[in-house]
């Protein structure tokens, strides 16, 4: 399957409402779409990157940069690039994880809707729907997030994440469990907002039964979080400090955490993402499937990730609606608090053309 060109394609994706997290709050996404083209037909990849270097050193602007000159060339010189053969070409480029996700993602969609395979089939899925939690932002006050919450268990979903920051953590958790029950899943994500003297008020969180604390610490510290796991009741589960199945091996081998958010975005693309998923299963760590506030085109492949038999925990695969009020594919829509996975061919779903060139701000065409 030989490359002929790749479409970097920019998207304006306005948010049904502002989400705040304790690194910034997002009111669009401002989303890169990498769309690769084979004489069989194409393949779409979704960059994750955030416009604003925040949630990591990536960024969307560098990423549709680092992609023009050279991670889109170096497929060039493959004879036939499938995912793999794609992968290794790219393995040389330091970094830009996210840059390298979509654009592999692209190529295993052509791939495989070239050979008729869906993504949960290639990957491995063990279900044929998934249940889905809902990431619930920092709130202006604790009424307007019981409000929110109470929406969100409303509409089905089986799971709540409550992002949180110094200054907003044990209250607003309180006011949720004791709202909603201790039946309700329940975990926090604080991206990486605390330090290790955080540490005894991070174990306040411990009265509430939470499933999990997300990224309590920086990314670039497994060491203190295995400290900081040592000193919780509540597990500790790893995001932005696990880029590739080499960190999430240290981490397990270290203790800094019992539970991992497995983003292929964020570690590289599918391929790794099961690599994570397998050595996780092989070591009895529990991965869930996290978001970057996809589109429908990445939520797809998610869902069939979240699909695989080691992603125990609930995601944040929310339906479309959680963020778009128009989804640039058919949207997927909660079901009984679980999403269908994708049966066909790829990702499963296509681009609505209408909608992608109303939401579409710039494209720029690479031959290759
Ligand atoms: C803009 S925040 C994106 C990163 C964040 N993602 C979520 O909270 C879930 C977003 C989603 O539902 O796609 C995380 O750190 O896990
Ligand atoms: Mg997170």
């Amino acid at each position: 399957m030989k490359i002929t060109g790749v479409e970097l394609r920019r998207v304006a994706m306005p948010l049904v409402a502002p989400f705040r997290t304790s690194f910034g709050t997002e009111t669009e996404r401002d989303v890169l779409l990498v769309r690769v083209v084979t004489p069989e037909g194409e393949g779409w990849g979704e960059c994750v990157a955030m416009s604003d270097p925040l949630y990591s050193s990536e960024y969307v602007d560098g990423a549709a940069e680092v992609l023009r000159r050279f991670l889109v060339p170096a497929l060039a010189a493959l004879p036939g690039a499938g995912a793999h053969a794609a992968e290794r070409a790219l393995a040389p480029f330091k970094g830009h994880r996210m840059a390298k996700a979509a654009l592999l993602t692209a190529v295993l969609d052509a791939e495989l809707r070239a050979t008729g395979t869906s993504f949960a089939d290639f990957l491995g899925a063990a279900r044929d729907r998934v249940p889905c939690g809902v990431s619930v932002g920092i709130m202006d006050s604790v009424p307007r997030l019981l409000d929110a919450v109470a929406g969100y268990v409303d509409e089905g979903y089986v799971r709540v994440k409550l992002k949180i920051e110094p200054g907003w953590d044990v209250e607003p958790v309180r006011a949720v469990r004791e709202r909603f029950g201790d039946d309700l899943l329940l975990q926090v994500d604080a991206n990486a907002a605390y330090t290790l003297a955080d540490a005894p008020h991070l174990a306040r969180l411990d009265e509430f039964g939470l499933l999990l604390v997300e990224q309590p610490l920086p990314e670039d510290d497994l060491v203190q979080h295995a400290a900081l796991a040592r000193r919780l009741r509540t597990p500790v589960c790893l995001d932005e400090s696990i880029e590739s199945a080499r960190d999430a091996a240290a981490a397990i081998s270290l203790g800094a955490c019992s539970i991992i958010n497995v983003k292929p975005g964020r570690v590289g693309g599918y391929l790794e993402a099961r690599r994570i998923h397998d050595l996780c299963r092989a070591n009895g760590v529990a991965v869930w499937c996290g978001g970057m506030l996809e589109t429908g085109l990445g939520r797809a492949a998610n869902l069939a990730l979240a699909a695989l038999p080691g992603f125990t925990l609930p995601g944040d695969t929310s339906g479309s609606r959680r963020y778009y009020a128009t989804d640039v594919t058919e949207p997927f829509v909660l079901d009984d608090g679980h999403l269908a996975v994708p049966t066909g061919p790829g990702l499963g779903v296509d681009p609505l053309p209408d909608v992608l060139a109303e939401v579409t701000t710039s494209t720029r065409w690479l031959p290759v």
